[in-house]
């Protein structure tokens, strides 16, 4: 039986993720599930998966989630440390599904512990990607991606010889707009944003889909997980989402991951991997879809898709600070205090404003440094919000 914790279990890739082990219960057992605000959702699963402790991220929710668990004798536990000890709790696999960058110390407790890591939270790749990746190898631990396009990318590569790969090409919807005029852009709501057109997301990721700041977070994720040049990293708008990624190769060949748009299929490969098992995903009726449609996205819809390249090109702390502003903006816009557009200009006004800040330039790269860029971009993020709505 595999040990197994949930981070962010609450969530969309955390309740995709419970309905995979409830369809198998034979093959795992809980030890920790984690989550937020949603302390009902928490406790029912926990009861339901016999976890072993249940923790929420907010200290103010403990006495909630004791009085939801009592009768039991699953531990509950709350705040930014309980999470971390939960993801120590010795397991085989650790699904790491917190939304933001709340989920990199977690993330990092998992891999230390040597657990297969079942990585959804993006963020963590993209502010400390170095630091997650040499903390696997240096405990002999697995990353497996989930995010759905370097799921794909995984699997597309097969194994092969990374010097036989020319590129990979990430698909992108297009998001909530992608058909609106551009000068309608500027009065879209978050309502509006936070509805994608093919998959059942979290708000945050799907209003970050609408602004293309998924595929910048996704490209730079790429950037770390699999090591390619910035240049061997493309975008294309698919509007069907049913090809999630490609791998082109040196002899003309272009490897492309077809399916469904449902999270189960790639939480599953990460769950049951190097095996294949049956998932509860459609089978793809390509002749029903019909047709596959590419084109190369327009800049002027996604500016945020040239800050990802110079971040890139850049790394060292632009990655956390890229994401911690991106995190901060995209409060902002939630709270209605900014546009839609404005987003993208604070996250690269912020980019600007710390490539001169001294205490970054001298720093090496820690987990301690990587979380200081992070406070210091959201700090700079709410000058520039203060700033323009003055
Ligand atoms: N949804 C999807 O299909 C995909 C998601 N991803 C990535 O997976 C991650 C999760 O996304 P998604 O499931 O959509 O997000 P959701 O918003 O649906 O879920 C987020 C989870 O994180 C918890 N959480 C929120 N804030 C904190 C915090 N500060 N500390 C600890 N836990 C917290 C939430 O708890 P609660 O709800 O109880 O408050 C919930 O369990 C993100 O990194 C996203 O980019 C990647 C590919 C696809
Ligand atoms: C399911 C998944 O992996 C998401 O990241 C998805 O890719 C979002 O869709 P967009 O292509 O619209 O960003
Ligand atoms: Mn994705």
């Amino acid at each position: 039986m595999k040990r197994i914790s949930i981070l962010g279990s609450t969530g969309s890739i955390g309740q995709n993720t419970i309905d995979l082990v409830r369809r198998d219960p034979a093959a795992f057992q809980v030890v920790a599930l984690t989550g937020g605000q949603n302390i009902d959702q928490l406790a029912r699963d926990a009861k339901e998966l016999k976890a072993e402790v249940a923790v929420t991220a907010d200290d103010a929710r403990l006495d909630d989630l004791r009085t939801a668990l009592k009768g039991t004798k699953i531990e509950a536990a709350a705040g930014a440390e309980a999470l971390i000890e939960a993801a120590q709790r010795p397991a085989h696999w650790v699904m790491s599904a917190i939304v933001g960058s709340a989920g990199l110390r977690p993330g990092l407790a998992a891999l230390e512990q040597g657990a297969t890591l079942a990585l959804a939270n993006k963020e963590s790749l993209v502010a400390a990607g170095p630091l997650v990746m040499k903390t696997a190898r240096t405990n002999g631990a697995r990353i497996l991606p989930v995010d759905s396009e370097h799921s794909a990318i995984f699997q597309a590569l097969r194994g092969e010889d990374s010097a036989a790969v020319t590129r990979i090409i990430i698909t992108a919807s297009g998001g909530a707009f992608r058909d609106w005029p551009l000068e309608d852009l500027e009065r879209a709501t978050p309502e509006q944003a936070a509805t994608h057109p093919n998959w059942d997301m979290g708000q945050r990721i799907t209003i970050d889909s609408a602004s293309m700041f998924n595929k910048a977070l996704e490209m730079i994720e790429a950037r770390e997980f699999f090591g390619f040049a910035p240049n061997q990293i493309e975008v294309l708008i698919h509007p069907e989402s049913l090809v999630h990624a490609m791998v082109a190769y040196c002899d003309g060949g272009i490897i492309a991951h077809v399916g469904p748009h449902d999270m189960r299929h790639a939480i599953g490969h990460a769950m049951y991997w190097p095996e294949r098992y049956p998932l509860p995903v459609e089978q793809l009726n390509l002749a029903a879809v019909g047709q596959l449609n590419f084109h190369e996205p327009d800049l002027r819809r996604y500016p945020v898709l040239r800050l990802a390249r110079e971040v890139m090109d850049e790394r060292g702390f632009s990655g956390a600070i890229f994401n911690a502003a991106k995190e901060r903006a995209l409060d902002h816009f939630i709270a209605g205090h900014i546009g839609f557009c404005d987003m993208c200009d604070i996250v690269e006004e912020v980019l600007a404003r710390l490539s001169s800040e001294d205490s970054l330039n001298s720093a090496g790269f820690t987990l301690e440094t990587v979380l200081e860029a992070d406070q210091l971009a959201r700090a700079r993020a709410d000058d520039v919000v203060k700033e323009r709505t003055r």
